[in-house]
């Protein structure tokens, strides 16, 4: 559905060029629910526009939707539907108007285009804002009315860019349910871009995190957070000796990989933590060694994040 090759994309600012996307190859099949995730500035949005046709890659190759971006973009155009970023702005038009317009657009005359939006808006749970003004929605029902915007000419690939951004917890979790529900009732594909952190970890069937421009992992969120991360033990101690005593002792016993010794704490790279703290916390007390505090810590993607670049995207996730 989506194939690239050494797709980039540089600006030139004053007298700097910058490398927005250095040369990425992605793989997309039918039917998947992809996240690109990376921090603010990574190269997610100038990504997706040229995906989208929108913006000319400098260098690369990129078909969407079985045509090429290059040589055919009003076709990728007909096969795809684009939710951009900040949709959300005021609106005069009632709702069902605005699809009515979206279809006309798309060439379909204006019953058709009656009788689709009103499906629609009945399999997104909107018939009640079928003649609200746009610019009376909330944010989380202005999301919504923007994925039916973008559904009208039945594209089988739906581009979402940060759908969530702006949105309350609840909201966020409601249009995480509507976006599943889409992949489910109509099979689409979709490829949304994210930076927080949960979304892509509950939504996304697949991962890509991109990072400079550079797609740095792909995978499902288990796989990269088992191959990429790992569990983690912490022990806590009374005094710094005993600490040290016991970092000799976790060496090379079974299911640890790796120890760190800060004081009087030590943080263990695990197999699988849950098992491994029973055995290790016996192991401990058979050699008089007390431990004060334990905690497992099961990965998240911030620690895939952490592990690939040394940073965490968890500031990014608060925004
Ligand atoms: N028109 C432009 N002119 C110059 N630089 C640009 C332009 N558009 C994007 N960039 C730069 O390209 C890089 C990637 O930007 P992009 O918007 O793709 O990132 P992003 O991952 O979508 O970030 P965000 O999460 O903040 O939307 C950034 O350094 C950005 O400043």
């Amino acid at each position: 559905m989506i194939h690239t090759r050494g797709l980039a994309r540089s600006f030139k600012a004053k007298k700097t060029t910058v490398e927005a996307v250095k040369g990425v190859d992605i793989d997309v099949n039918e039917g998947e629910l992809v996240a690109f995730l990376g921090p603010n500035g990574a190269g997610k949005s100038t990504t997706l526009r040229m995906l989208t046709t929108l913006l000319r890659p400098t260098r690369g190759s990129a078909r969407v939707a079985g045509h090429d971006v290059l040589t055919d973009p009003l076709k990728v155009r007909q096969n795809i539907g684009y939710i951009g970023q900040g949709n959300s702005a005021g609106h005069a038009h009632r709702v069902l108007d605005e699809l009515v317009s979206q279809g006309s657009f798309y060439g379909m005359p204006r019953a058709k285009a009656r009788v689709r939006g009103t499906e629609l808006l009945a399999a997104l749970d909107l018939s009640d804002l079928a003649k609200r003004a746009g610019m009376t929605l909330s944010g989380g029902q202005r999301r919504r009315v923007d994925i039916a915007l973008g559904m009208m000419h039945h594209p089988r690939l739906l581009f979402l860019d940060e759908p969530s951004t702006g949105l309350d917890p609840q909201n966020r979790a409601n249009l995480a349910d509507e976006i599943r529900r889409l992949r489910s009732e109509f099979g689409m594909t979709i490829f949304l871009t994210t930076h927080y952190l949960e979304e892509a970890d509950q939504l996304a069937e697949r991962v890509l995190i991109i990072d400079h421009g550079a797609v740095i992992a792909s995978g499902t969120p288990s796989e990269l957070k088992a191959t990429l991360a790992g569990d983690r033990i912490d022990l806590g101690f009374a005094e710094a000796d005993t600490a040290a005593t016991a970092a000799a002792r976790c060496e090379g016993f079974a299911g640890v990989k790796e120890v760190t010794l800060t004081g009087t704490r030590l943080n263990l790279a695990v197999g699988e933590g849950e098992s491994t703290l029973p055995r290790l916390l016996r192991h401990l007390d058979a050699d008089g060694i007390t431990v004060t505090t334990a905690n497992v810590h099961i990965p998240t993607l911030d620690d895939v994040f952490l592990a690939l670049t040394g940073r965490t995207l968890r500031d990014e996730d608060e925004g």
